[in-house]
């Protein structure tokens, strides 16, 4: 049997790293260990295990078998040396961020976080003295002003929810390790189909997994990345102790499932949003559309160099459109249509569209809102797997009501 690790492009990764079936009876699929304790031999070798000193499963809430399939293939994926599996995508930066940060150290993030980071961020974190500190990280001289020896942290999304804000990881990361800051890349949008921000200095990755990395609404998970030494850590604190966000071996078997049509789903997510993206910016009723595959995007540049599959560029499933009706229109389009349901989430099969500002986003008050970059109007499209022209049908029919 080929070595499973050995090193082969993306998708041959996603459906074989780590995995042999004949290390497991000839499973072709692996193995889901559904259970919370493992027996020891001894009671030696459970102190051994316990201690470290001999490797071993103890409790399914610091470590299970089908978990530890699914972190290795995503270290793979996104060139990390270790990786973890969390309950939820917040589990996993809640774990990460509670470990590693103390009263009195700074966490620079970007302006525009998903809803649920920002509130762990203000809500969580600065009630226990963490400094907050946002910083507009698409101006890299920014965190250059921004940053000092207290600063332990720089955080940001990129592509960022919901706005599609792009931070470049290379420029980024030179500046935090200057200041021996850790760079953590929340990559949920873009997948590792896109963008591998480890390659280009981050230190951490995390995933809300129950998005592409699922792909099919399904689960709710997450996974953090990064160096052995950082991730065993988390592990033993954050996850074990402080948080206890812990993925069923269910949901790991889900993902390895996703995994292995991720980079095609991605394909398919891409060329459709491209097509969707361009057909809402030539409707007389769409004000604006941020979608980086388009040549009015700001930071196309950026997209073109970052946003990057073994094929060449390719910009997400992901898109933000404003309407020359402002929040009303907004609504009224999201009511009109009649196969693309209104959800949160993303990253699915099905087309979904929400309203950040008083949905995903509504844990910022509204002047935070206006400060953060997320307008009233904003709605927030993620382009399924249906055939693309069912999907634009179905948002011209709504859009033209509006006129
Ligand atoms: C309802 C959830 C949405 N998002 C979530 C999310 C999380 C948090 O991930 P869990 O939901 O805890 O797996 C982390 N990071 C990013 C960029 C996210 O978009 C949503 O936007 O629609």
């Amino acid at each position: 049997m080929r070595d499973s690790n050995s090193p082969s492009g993306f998708a041959t990764r996603a459906i074989h790293h780590g995995y042999d079936p004949l290390d497991h009876g000839g499973s072709l699929a692996p193995p889901v260990h559904m259970t919370s304790t493992f027996v020891f031999g001894s009671a030696d070798q459970g102190g051994a295990i316990f201690a470290g000193e001999a490797p071993g499963h103890v409790y399914s809430r610091i470590s299970n078998p089908t978990l530890d399939l699914l972190e290795q293939r995503m270290a793979s994926l996104e060139g990390a040396e270790a990786g973890l599996a969390t309950g939820s995508g917040i589990g996993a930066i809640t774990a990460s961020l509670w470990t590693i940060l103390q009263p009195g150290d700074e966490i620079i993030v970007d302006e525009t976080l998903y809803g649920c980071t920002f509130s762990f961020l203000h809500h969580g974190l600065e009630k226990f003295g963490v400094i907050v500190t946002h910083c507009d990280l698409t101006e890299p001289d920014t965190l250059r002003r921004a940053i000092s020896n207290r600063t332990k942290v720089v955080y940001f999304e990129t592509p960022a929810n919901p706005n599609m804000r792009l931070v470049d990881i290379d420029a980024i990361a030179k500046i935090a390790k200057s200041a021996d800051a850790l760079v953590m890349v929340d990559n949920t949008y873009a997948t590792p189909v896109l963008t591998r921000p480890i390659e280009r200095g981050a230190d951490l990755v995390v995933h809300s997994a129950t998005k592409y990395l699922g792909g099919h609404g399904d689960l709710v998970g997450g996974i953090v990345v990064g160096c052995k030494e950082l991730i065993d850590e988390i592990r033993l604190y954050g996850l074990k102790d402080m948080t206890g966000a812990v993925m069923a071996p269910m949901t790991a078997m889900l993902i390895l499932r996703g995994l292995k049509t991720l980079e095609l789903r991605m394909e398919r997510h891409c060329s459709s949003a491209q097509t969707v993206a361009e057909a809402l910016a030539s409707h007389p009723a769409v004000a604006s559309v941020l979608y980086p595959g388009l040549s009015s995007f700001a930071q196309r540049e950026l997209a073109d160099l970052q946003m990057t599959t073994e094929a060449g560029p390719a910009y997400g499933g992901m898109i933000a459109l404003e309407l020359h009706g402002g929040i009303e229109a907004g609504k009224a389009l999201i009511d009109g249509l009649s196969m693309i349901h209104c959800a949160v989430s993303l990253g699915d099969a099905e087309t979904l569209i929400q309203h950040p500002a008083s949905m995903t986003h509504s844990p910022y008050t509204p002047e935070e809102r206006i400060r953060h970059g997320i307008s009233d109007g904003l709605v927030r499209l993620s382009v399924g797997l249906e055939a693309v022209d069912d999907i634009i049908a179905d948002l011209i029919v709504s859009l033209d009501a509006l006129s």
